[in-house]
């Protein structure tokens, strides 16, 4: 088997006395959809977090295409193809949806984009950027202002500022949440489009969603995995049945 792409091993994270994540053990090959899921306060934000750089493991390894990445900060992991998907709260509401694309383009890019080549970098950041929106189905919304957009659409807006960076792979944090039934079914289909070309870390609540797109599913209790498999494996473990899935599906019905 080949190497895997992304590699966490024993991932520690402590916030004074709440042990997030404990221990913690992933291996994800390239091409999979890998879903993380578990009960609130489980440790999957801080997970994210900690894959992306904006917090730092107190112990454990992450390595990234056989990089060691555990101290690289964000920036430079977005740089190697590591890409967290943007918060809505990160949206700039009065610029235009492009214009917020663009901005990603930029950050990502980072100090090689100086004001005084404004005109060269003007195209530079909104060719990717237009690819982008059209990749997510958003071409047609590039010139409208951000805050028109539905909430559904701000959640698409933030995969293409996620895609603007060229990734190899995508962490994404809840892109269901708040999103209504139809919203749900589309970003559905553009997780599964998205899925043929890209490395995939999803943590979502919505089971249907995380049942119809994952390869493997790992469940998070407490900070701790308690199962990674296949669909079919994870749903059929008694330990997480009794610690998340029975209660999560019957939630949703
Ligand atoms: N910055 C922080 N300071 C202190 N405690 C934190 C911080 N961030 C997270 N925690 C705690 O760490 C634990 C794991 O939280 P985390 O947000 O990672 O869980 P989660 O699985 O993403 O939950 P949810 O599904 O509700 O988003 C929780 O007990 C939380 O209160």
């Amino acid at each position: 088997m080949s190497a895997p792409l992304l590699d966490i091993s024993h991932l520690a994270k402590r916030f004074g006395g709440i042990v997030a994540t404990d221990d913690v053990s992933i291996a994800i090959p390239q091409g999979e959809l890998h879903a993380l899921i578990g009960p609130n306060g489980a440790g999957k934000t801080t997970l994210i977090a900690q894959l992306s750089g904006s917090i730092f493991a107190d112990s454990g390894r992450i390595a990234f295409d056989g990089e060691d990445i555990t101290r690289l900060p964000m920036q430079k992991r977005s740089h190697i193809g590591l890409a967290r998907s943007f918060q809505i709260t990160s949206l700039f509401l009065d610029l235009s949806v492009l214009d917020n694309v663009a901005l990603a383009v930029q950050a990502h890019a980072g100090h090689s984009f100086h004001f005084w080549h404004a005109a060269r970098s003007e195209s530079d950041l909104r060719k990717p950027a237009r690819e982008a929106l059209a990749r997510v189905g958003l071409a047609g919304s590039a010139d409208r202002v951000t805050a028109a957009l539905s909430h559904g659409e701000h959640r698409l807006l933030e995969l293409a500022m996620a895609l603007a960076s060229k990734p190899r792979m995508l962490l994404l944090d809840e892109p269901m949440a708040g999103l209504g039934p139809e919203e749900s079914a589309r970003m559905v289909d553009m997780l599964r489009d998205l899925k043929r070309n890209y490395t995939i870390l999803l943590v979502e609540h919505d089971m249907e969603a995380v049942f119809a797109l994952a390869d493997r599913i790992t469940v998070l209790v407490y900070g701790r995995v308690i199962a990674t498999g296949v669909p079919a494996e994870i749903r059929a473990n008694t330990q997480v049945r009794e610690a998340y899935l029975g209660d999560a599906e019957a939630a949703h019905g």
